[in-house]
């Protein structure tokens, strides 16, 4: 097992990174003293202040913090959706934050996937050719066998030629996975995977999510609110004013709301 994204905060061996840091083989993905600010002069917002994190491959990580604490920001610049304004982001060994915006979108597309509160499936295509699209989009034909694997482990073998429509919120999302795991990426964004569902619906995505890192190894990085999600990952980082203000190791969701309600006092 992989050292945690809080034994290496916590030593302070990243957060006094210099940014010339090289990258670590060993992480999925690695920010070393990234800053991100948002306009210029007067009305400049510091949305990301000199964040260091790794997170080590077949880690699950959750981002919380309350409202305007910067937790898409950090979602963004790691996923190579944004670029920092300084430090450096990157992507299973690849420096994304120093690559255009069109090698960022070959980068994304290969070795990034996607969860959506939304789940953000093409409601012309059907959930076969929503699974496989990034993949093609990506110009790649995608691995039979390892589809095969995926279609059955989110449990839609017998709804491939269905439109999204035609399933549940929760299958949705669950087609939503498993386009994001097509690829075999080497890290998932989540972005509140389940903030439209119910309870129980939810429990099953979450329960699926954790399986994923478990079986596969998949790495996870998923930004929510919710501390009943955030007690499946391994560690959560809570932030404040655009810096990762605590670092919990395997909290439970008791003890997440109790550290969330006391942001909010
Ligand atoms: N495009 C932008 N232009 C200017 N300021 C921005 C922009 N995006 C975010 N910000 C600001 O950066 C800060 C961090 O925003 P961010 O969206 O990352 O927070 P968040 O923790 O994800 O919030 P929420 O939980 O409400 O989604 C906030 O002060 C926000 O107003």
């Amino acid at each position: 097992m992989s050292a945690s994204v809080s034994q290496l905060i916590s030593h302070g061996r990243l957060r006094r990174g210099t940014g010339t840091t090289p990258a670590d083989p060993d992480a999925a993905v690695q920010l070393v003293d990234v800053t991100k600010t948002y306009g210029a002069g007067d009305s400049a917002v510091a949305a990301l202040q000199s964040v260091s994190l790794r997170v080590p491959r077949g880690g699950f990580l959750a981002v919380m913090g309350r409202s305007g604490s910067g937790k898409s920001t950090l979602l963004h610049c790691a996923a190579g959706l944004d670029v920092p304004t300084s430090g450096t982001v990157t992507i299973g060994g690849t420096a994304v934050s120093r690559l255009n915006e069109t090698q960022r979108t070959v980068v994304r597309r290969q070795h990034v996937g996607f969860i959506f509160q939304s789940y953000n499936l093409i409601p012309s295509l059907s959930i076969q050719d929503n699974i496989t699209l990034p993949l093609r989009l990506a110009g790649e034909l995608p691995d039979p066998d390892w589809l095969r694997t995926v279609v059955e482990r989110v449990g839609l073998a017998g709804y491939l030629h269905r439109m999204p429509s035609e399933l549940s919120g929760g299958q949705q999302q669950r087609a939503a996975i498993a386009r994001a795991l097509a690829s075999r990426p080497d890290v998932i964004f989540a972005d509140e995977p389940t903030g439209a569902l119910d309870l129980s619906t939810a429990t099953a995505v979450l329960d699926l999510l954790r399986d994923l890192v478990t079986e596969f190894g998949q790495t996870v990085v998923m930004v929510t609110h919710d501390p009943l999600a955030a007690s499946y990952a391994d560690d959560t980082v809570v932030m404040l004013d655009g810096r990762i203000d605590q670092v919990l190791q395997r909290p439970d969701a008791a003890t997440l709301a109790a550290v969330l309600g006391g942001y909010h006092r």
